[in-house]
């Protein structure tokens, strides 16, 4: 996967695909809700497991019923790459099997 900066217009043109996700410009980010805290943790253990599948890493926060991931590229000079884009995509993937909103 390239690991080239995307351009502003890239990730916003890339995120129509991806509801909820929003950017500043050097992240993406995408708050999702649960019914609960066990739901949002499970939620955060499956996260963990499709980062080290595809070795690329958010940064997560678990809130009582709440997961937000915030993420962009180290190795770009932290700004979005299509690596970041991907792990969107996964992660939104599985998303509603979690009953995530
Ligand atoms: C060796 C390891 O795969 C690299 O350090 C990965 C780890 N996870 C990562 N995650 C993110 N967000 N950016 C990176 O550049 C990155 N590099």
């Amino acid at each position: 996967m390239a690991v080239e900066p995307l351009s502003q217009k890239d990730v916003e043109d890339r995120l129509q695909e991806l509801p909820g996700w929003t950017t500043d410009g050097d992240r993406i980010s995408r708050t999702y809700s649960f019914e609960g805290h066990f739901a949002a943790a499970a939620m955060v253990v499956h996260i963990a497991q499709i980062q080290e599948e595809l070795g690329h890493h958010s940064d997560l926060t678990l809130g009582y019923n709440s997961v937000s991931l915030t993420v962009n590229t180290h190795s770009a000079g932290g700004k979005v790459t299509g690596l970041d884009v991907e792990l969107a995509r996964r992660v939104e993937a599985v998303a509603p099997g979690h009953g995530a909103r």
